[in-house]
C-alpha cells in the first residue's frame, strides 16, 4: 500500500516511473507506548525526517502544528494516519510540506500508535552502496520554480537531524535550514 501511495504522488508531481526506487529502499515500523502522564505541556513537536509515514493510533493524542497553532487529529477508525517527511518537502521543492507533529499524553489513559515509515537509506545495496543523493527532482524545478535546496547525501542530512533532534529546548530553526538556498 505505501509504495502505491508513494507511487501516486511521484506520479502527481510528475516524477518518471520508479523515481522513489532510487531513494527508497527501506520501510521500518515502531510501535510507541505512550504511559498515562499528568503534564501534556511536556510534549515536544517534530516533522519526521523520513519520505512518507503512515500511522495507526488507538485513541486521541497526535497534533499537528497549522497556522502556528496545535490542531487535534482524532483517530478513525481503521484508517491511518498519513504524514509526509522532510524529504518528500525536499524532492516535491517544497510542493509537498512535511508536518510538524506531537502527541500529547493523556493522565488516564496509555496510547499506543503503529508507525511505519518509508525511508531513504545512507546507500543503496542495489547500486553498490552508493551514497544516496536527495534533491528537489528536476521534473518539479523550472525557471519559475527554481530550487529551494541544495542536494545533499542523505546520511549527512539524518545526523544533523539527530543533532538537531538531541538539542536542548528551545531549538531554533528546523533541521532542513542548513540546505536551503
Ligand atoms: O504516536 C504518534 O501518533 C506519532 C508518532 C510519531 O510521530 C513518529 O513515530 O514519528
Ligand atoms: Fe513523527
Amino acid at each position: 500500500m505505501g509504495f502505491k501511495i508513494l507511487n501516486m504522488i511521484g506520479e502527481g508531481l510528475g516524477l518518471p516511473e520508479g523515481y522513489f526506487d532510487k531513494v527508497s529502499q527501506e520501510q521500518y515500523m515502531a510501535i510507541h507506548l505512550y504511559p498515562q502522564c499528568p503534564d501534556p505541556s511536556l510534549a515536544m513537536g517534530h516533522a519526521d525526517p523520513n519520505i512518507i509515514t503512515f500511522l495507526q493510533q488507538d485513541q486521541y493524542g497526535l497534533q499537528i502544528q497549522k497556522d502556528g497553532k496545535w490542531m487535534g487529529v482524532d483517530p478513525i477508525p481503521n484508517a491511518f494516519v498519513v504524514n509526509l517527511g522532510y524529504t518528500l518537502e525536499i524532492i516535491s521543492n517544497e510542493k509537498l510540506k512535511s508536518v510538524e507533529h506531537r502527541v500529547v499524553t493523556n493522565s488516564s489513559a496509555a496510547r499506543t500508535s503503529i508507525a511505519t515509515f518509508f525511508s531513504s537509506s545512507p546507500t543503496l545495496p542495489v547500486e553498490n552502496e552508493v551514497p544516496v543523493i536527495i534533491q528537489p527532482a528536476k521534473e518539479v524545478v523550472t525557471w519559475s520554480n527554481p530550487p529551494v535546496f541544495t542536494s545533499f547525501q542523505y546520511k549527512d542530512f539524518v545526523a544533523r537531524y539527530l543533532a538537531f533532534m538531541c538539542k536542548p529546548r528551545p531549538r531554533v530553526g528546523i533541521p532542513l535550514d542548513p540546505y536551503r538556498l
